[in-house]
């Protein structure tokens, strides 16, 4: 597995006022897509590219264009919403594919609720978006779903991680084509499974309480 975490201080500066409790549901889900921007430049540096030709007002020249297949994005359902705007902003010519997921707060174990994906994504770089890796129960799921689908080149852009989450999904993806690319890796995990410090639950501050 690939590791990158951000070190860079406009995500640090921006992860902060999102940590912060008093932070508003508008401005966090503005700030959330602003980072999936930031993160995304890194995590789409290998996207897969092929030669064109163009002629630009001074000469015929050659550049690259995306690749067929377009990638493809799965946000995991709720919060990962919230990163989908400035994946596809970034990336508009990408497909994008649903995971719905919700991790129970007891067992901290996670249940898939809602699936759209293609059938066939072994030929599909695929690009996973959530917020929060705690545990890593819900992106280990999600990884292996796209592993049953064939997929063999995945990538996931999370802000904020707790190092058992990583320590998690390292053991799930040995020897497999994964990448991580991270905003920050946080202290550890309390009690109850949540980030520390982190920054709460992000589908709720994203979207309100359930
Ligand atoms: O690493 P884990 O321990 O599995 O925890 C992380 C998961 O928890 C959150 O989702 P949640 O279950 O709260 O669903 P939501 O997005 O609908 O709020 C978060 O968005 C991750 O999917
Ligand atoms: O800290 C955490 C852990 C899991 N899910 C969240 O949204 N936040
Ligand atoms: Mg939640």
């Amino acid at each position: 597995m690939r590791l990158h975490v951000a070190d860079h201080p406009l995500v640090t500066h921006k992860l902060s006022v999102l940590r912060n409790r008093d932070t508003p549901a508008v401005t966090f889900r503005a700030l959330v897509e602003e980072l999936v921007t930031l993160l995304a430049y890194e995590a789409t540096r290998n996207v897969h590219v092929t030669p064109v030709d163009i002629q630009t007002p001074v000469a015929a020249t050659t550049g690259v264009t995306l690749a067929d297949p377009k990638p493809l994005v799965v946000p995991i359902l709720r919060a990962g919403l919230g990163m989908l705007e400035g994946m596809v902003k970034l990336v508009p010519s990408a497909e994008v594919g649903f995971l719905g997921m919700v991790r129970n707060e007891e067992t901290l174990q996670p249940t898939t609720y809602a699936e759209r994906l293609p059938e066939d994504l072994s030929n599909r770089q695929c690009f996973v978006l959530d917020p929060m890796l705690a545990t890593g129960g819900s992106l280990s799921a999600a990884i292996e779903f796209l592993f049953q689908r064939g997929a063999v080149d995945v990538t996931a852009i999370c802000i904020l991680a707790a190092p058992e989450g990583i320590a998690a999904v390292e053991r799930l993806t040995e020897g497999r084509d994964v990448t991580l690319v991270l905003g920050a890796v946080d202290d550890h995990l309390n009690e109850h499974g949540y980030i520390v410090p982190g920054l709460g639950d992000a589908g709720d501050r994203l979207y309100g309480l359930v």
